[in-house]
């Protein structure tokens, strides 16, 4: 699998998603916002940070790099697409995920760990996770979910939420921690899986999302 993690101005976990990536025995490349081609590659990641300094609200500047327009396109195509944190929020800004992400209930920036539920086990991004219960790290200051009543009914008659919070640290709306587009292939959740691949990290859970991709993609057993 050749996988582009993009670098938008700000962006702080790219590293981390194209070591996981590596890992795994992924053909992962870190791609600059700047660029607007993205034909190579068979999935594209979007990750964590603070792209363009959080200005005007988060993500809201990031959907307008020129890479933006290569990215709906590989959504478009029915390539994997996919946005940690700062990447969620982006995808969100830029209408390829519903919803939005608000500025946390109780102000303020939360690192920490937290338990998770996975409620449909059979997307691309949670079939290989054991059980319907993970643990995986947060760290945000908007994380509160929100969409309005028809959307989420619409979300939860097409099973696209796939992850949520067990005691929801943010605010969310129905505790969403993850969901994805109706197509299947447009992913967002505001935990992070690659800080939680390697047993020194103290958190391997993460690895089952990365195996999810594979799995479903045909490249690993
Ligand atoms: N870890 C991150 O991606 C941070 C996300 C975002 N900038 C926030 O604070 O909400």
């Amino acid at each position: 699998m050749r996988a582009a993690v993009i670098d938008f101005p700000g962006s702080n976990c790219d590293f981390d998603m194209y070591y996981a990536l590596v890992d795994f025995g992924v053909d992962a490349k870190i791609v600059d916002a700047d660029q607007n081609n993205l034909d190579d590659y068979d999935a594209i990641f979007l990750p964590g940070g603070f792209s363009y300094g959080d200005y005007l609200r988060t993500g809201a500047v990031a959907r307008f790099a020129p890479v933006m327009t290569a990215v709906r396109n590989a959504a478009k195509a029915g390539r994997i697409v996919v946005g940690i944190c700062n990447g969620f929020q982006i995808l969100t800004e830029a209408g390829l995920l519903p919803g939005a992400l608000r500025m946390n209930a109780k102000p303020g920036f939360i690192c920490d760990e937290v338990a998770l539920k996975i409620v449909n086990d059979h997307s691309r991004f949670s079939s290989a996770f054991v059980g319907n219960q993970t643990k995986l790290p947060i760290a945000h200051a908007a994380g509160n979910y929100y969409a309005d009543q028809a959307t989420l009914q619409s979300m939860h008659d097409h099973e696209q939420i796939i992850l949520t919070y067990e005691d929801n640290p943010n605010g969310s709306v129905d505790d969403i921690a993850g969901i994805v587009n109706r197509q299947g292939n447009v992913f967002g959740m505001m935990p992070h899986p690659e800080r939680a691949v390697d047993p020194l990290l103290g958190n391997t859970d993460g690895r089952y999302f990365f195996q999810s991709i594979l799995q479903t993609s045909g490249v690993l057993n």
